[in-house]
C-alpha cells in the first residue's frame, strides 16, 4: 500500500488581456488558491472530503464530481488510465480570487487541478503538458498559463490539425462529466485526450516598479456572458489598433523607468472593452478619467480579463487612484473594494513529509 502523504498547490489570480492583448496576455498577480492536500492510503474505500474557505466558500460544491477543480483532476487521472480518486484523500481549499471578477479564479482552479492530478497520480507531466490539460478546459490560453509559469506571459495556441481540432472542440460535459459511474460500474467512454502541444508561451520582462492596483466592483459577471457580448468579426482599423499597442506593451512594461505616455495610450483597446461597456457600469468613467495627466504615478488602465474588475498599473499614487475610481464607480451605483497586488510567480507545489 502507498504510504501516507500530504502536499500544497498554490495557485495565483491573474488579469488576463491588459488592454489590447484580449486571449493573448496575462500577468500573475498576488492572490492566491490554496489547496492543502492529505492522503492516508487504505485498503477501505472512501470518498474524498473537500472544506473550503475565503471567497466563493458560500457557493462552491463541494462534492469531487461537481467541483471545478477535482473534476479537472480525475479528467487528468482519467486520461493516465486510473479512474477514482486514491482513498482518504481530504481537500482543504483557501481561495482569495473573488468569483467572477475578471482576476482568473476559474483558471487558478483549473491549473489547481491539473496540479492535484498530476500529484495524485505521480505523473510527472512537463509544464507543456499540464497547460495541454488545462487548455481542454479553459479554453484561451492566457488566465491558465500566467497561473502556471507567472509573471507577464504571452501565448498562442498552436493550429491543429482536424483529428487534433476534433480532440480539442468536444464538449466540456465529456471532458469533465459532472456524474460518478454508478456503484460496480466503469466510467463510459474513455476521456478525450489533448493533441500534444496546445499551447505555446513566452515571459516578457515586469519593471519591479509597477505594482497593479485591482478596483472590485461588488458584483460577478461570468466570464461566460462577457464573451457573449463580443462579435464575431473586427474590421482592419480595429484590429492594427490593437496590434501597434500590443506590440508596444509587452516591451514598455518591462522598462525602468516606465514610460507613462508610451503604456496610457498601449493599454487602449478596441476588441473587447468597448462591447463590455453595458455590462460593467462605470468602466467608461473610471477608464478614461484617471489618466497619467490627473493621477501622478498611473500608468495605464484597464477592464482586467473579462471584467468587472479595473486594473490600474502604476508606480504611485496607489489610494488616490483606487479612491477616485470607487467615487467614479459610486456615481453608477456600484460598490467595489480595492487591492494593490505585485505581479508574483507562478504555481507551486510543496511536498511536505508527513
Ligand atoms: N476555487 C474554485 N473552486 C471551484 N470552482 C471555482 C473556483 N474558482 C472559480 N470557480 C468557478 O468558476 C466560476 C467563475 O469563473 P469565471 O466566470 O470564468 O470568472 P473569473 O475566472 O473571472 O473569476 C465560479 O462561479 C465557480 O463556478
Ligand atoms: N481573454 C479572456 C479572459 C477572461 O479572464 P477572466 O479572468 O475574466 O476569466 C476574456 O477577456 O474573455
Amino acid at each position: 500500500m502507498a504510504v501516507a502523504r500530504s502536499f500544497t498547490i498554490r495557485v495565483p489570480a491573474t488579469s488576463a488581456n491588459i488592454g489590447p492583448g484580449f486571449d493573448v496576455v496575462g500577468l500573475s498577480l498576488s492572490l492566491h488558491l490554496s489547496l492543502t492536500v492529505n492522503l492516508t492510503p487504505s485498503a477501505e474505500k472512501s470518498t474524498p472530503v473537500i472544506s473550503y474557505s475565503g471567497e466563493g466558500a458560500h457557493e462552491v460544491p463541494l462534492d469531487v464530481y461537481k467541483n471545478l477543480t477535482t473534476r479537472v483532476a480525475l479528467y487528468v487521472l482519467r486520461c493516465h488510465g486510473i479512474s477514482t480518486f486514491p482513498s482518504h484523500l481530504t481537500l482543504h481549499a483557501h481561495n482569495e480570487i473573488p468569483f467572477g471578477r475578471g482576476l482568473g479564479s476559474s483558471g487558478a482552479a483549473v491549473i489547481a487541478g491539473v496540479l492535484l492530478g498530476n500529484e495524485l497520480g505521480d505523473l510527472n507531466l512537463s509544464t507543456e503538458r499540464m497547460l495541454d490539460f488545462a487548455l481542454m478546459v479553459e479554453r484561451h490560453p492566457d488566465n491558465v498559463t500566467a497561473a502556471l509559469v507567472g509573471g507577464f506571459v504571452g501565448s498562442y495556441l498552436r493550429e491543429l490539425g482536424k483529428d487534433a481540432t476534433d480532440a480539442a472542440s468536444v464538449p466540456l460535459s465529456e471532458v469533465l462529466p459532472e456524474y460518478p459511474p454508478n456503484a460496480g460500474e466503469e466510467w463510459g467512454r474513455d476521456p478525450p485526450q489533448p493533441p500534444t502541444g496546445i499551447g505555446h508561451y513566452v515571459r516578457f520582462s515586469w519593471s519591479s516598479s509597477i505594482k497593479a492596483v485591482a478596483i472590485i466592483p461588488r458584483f460577478e459577471l461570468s466570464t461566460a456572458k462577457a464573451r457573449d457580448v463580443l462579435p464575431a468579426t473586427y474590421t482592419r482599423k480595429d484590429l492594427v489598433f490593437n496590434m501597434q499597442r500590443l506590440a508596444v506593451l509587452t516591451t514598455a512594461l518591462g522598462q525602468t523607468p516606465p514610460d507613462a505616455d508610451l503604456i496610457y495610450e498601449a493599454m487602449k483597446d478596441r476588441v473587447h472593452q468597448p462591447y463590455r461597456m453595458t455590462l460593467v457600469p462605470g468602466l467608461r468613467e473610471v477608464t478614461s478619467r484617471i489618466t497619467p495627466a490627473t493621477h501622478a504615478g498611473l500608468l495605464g488602465i484597464c477592464l482586467s480579463g473579462a471584467g468587472p474588475t479595473i486594473l490600474a498599473l502604476a508606480t504611485g499614487g496607489y489610494e488616490e487612484i483606487a479612491e477616485d475610481a470607487r467615487k467614479l464607480f459610486a456615481v453608477e451605483g456600484v460598490q467595489v473594494d480595492w487591492k494593490v497586488l505585485s505581479v508574483c510567480g507562478g504555481s507551486v507545489v510543496d511536498r511536505t513529509d508527513p
